[in-house]
């Protein structure tokens, strides 16, 4: 059994995708993918290389058009809307580390996420009360996000993992209901893993997060919800236990398990 198999009823569908697809050219990277992903939820996209999964992410934030199939946020239909639209409705994708300021300090690189939601950066001058809002805000963030130690510390100064989390930390200051992480894991080490994860787990109590994610194990311990494409298509869906069990995701990973 996965250790976060759900026993409860899943809370309210946030993002859904029906027969989602995308062609390339006369080729077809993405086919007929249905998703449904819930509030509170960690889902976990995985399969093979070249699966398709960057592009099912793309796809949702709608950095690529669907080429078929149809996608709602919150109840709202966003298979026509611009991506900029679809970040401020809620939907949010954590970009890789260069999104941080590396020579900001932490709180600062927070405090700089956290004036653009509030429209202050095109603001000249702030008035004293706006500043205070600010700096409790993103003294709280730290604090959820176990960063206050290292709130003065640069960018650029922190491990790997915790820049990671940085980055999670100014992508939350936009308060998305759905977050969507790209391999929030790649590249660290055993001890950094244990830590992002616990961390993911922690902002998904507040929001839904979809995560592309190579590490299985991880994926068996924090995830709630497995999708597994191979060549495009949905092969099985589930919790980690019952994925991990089907022949065809076996036969899938046989070679390709890292
Ligand atoms: N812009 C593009 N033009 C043509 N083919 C593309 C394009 N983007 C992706 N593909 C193809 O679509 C398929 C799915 O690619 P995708 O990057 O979504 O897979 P993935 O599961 O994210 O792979 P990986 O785990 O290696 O990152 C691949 O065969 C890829 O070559």
């Amino acid at each position: 059994m996965s250790a976060v198999a759900a026993e409860v009823a899943d809370p309210r569908v946030v993002l859904s995708a029906r027969g989602l697809g995308k062609d390339f050219a006369g080729f077809t990277a993405v086919n007929d993918v249905d998703l449904d992903v819930h509030h509170a939820r960690i889902h976990a996209l995985i399969g093979p290389n070249g699966a398709g999964k960057t592009t099912v992410f793309n796809l949702l934030t709608k950095f690529l058009q669907p080429t078929r199939g149809r996608i709602e946020l919150l109840g709202t239909d966003i298979t026509q809307t611009k991506p900029d639209k679809v970040a401020r409705m809620g939907l949010v994708r954590s970009f890789q580390i260069s999104a941080v300021f590396p020579h900001l300090t932490v709180l600062e690189n927070v405090r700089v996420a956290l004036q653009r939601p509030n429209g202050l950066s095109t603001q000249f001058w702030l008035p004293l009360s706006s500043l205070d809002r600010l700096n409790a805000r993103a003294e709280a963030l730290l604090a959820d996000l176990g960063l206050t130690p290292y709130r003065d510390s640069r960018a650029a100064d922190l491990s790997y993992g915790r820049k990671r989390v940085l980055e999670i930390a100014t992508t939350l200051a936009l308060d998305p209901e759905v977050l969507l992480l790209d391999e929030p894991m790649a590249g660290m080490g055993q001890e950094d893993v244990a830590m992002v994860a616990g961390i993911i787990r922690e902002v998904a109590t507040q929001r839904a997060v979809l995560m592309v994610e190579h590490n299985l194990s991880v994926v068996a311990d924090i995830c709630h919800h497995v999708t597994v494409l191979q060549r495009g298509e949905i092969i099985a869906a589930g919790d980690y236990a019952t994925v991990s069990a089907d022949p065809r995701v076996r036969t899938a990973y046989m070679g390709n398990e890292e």
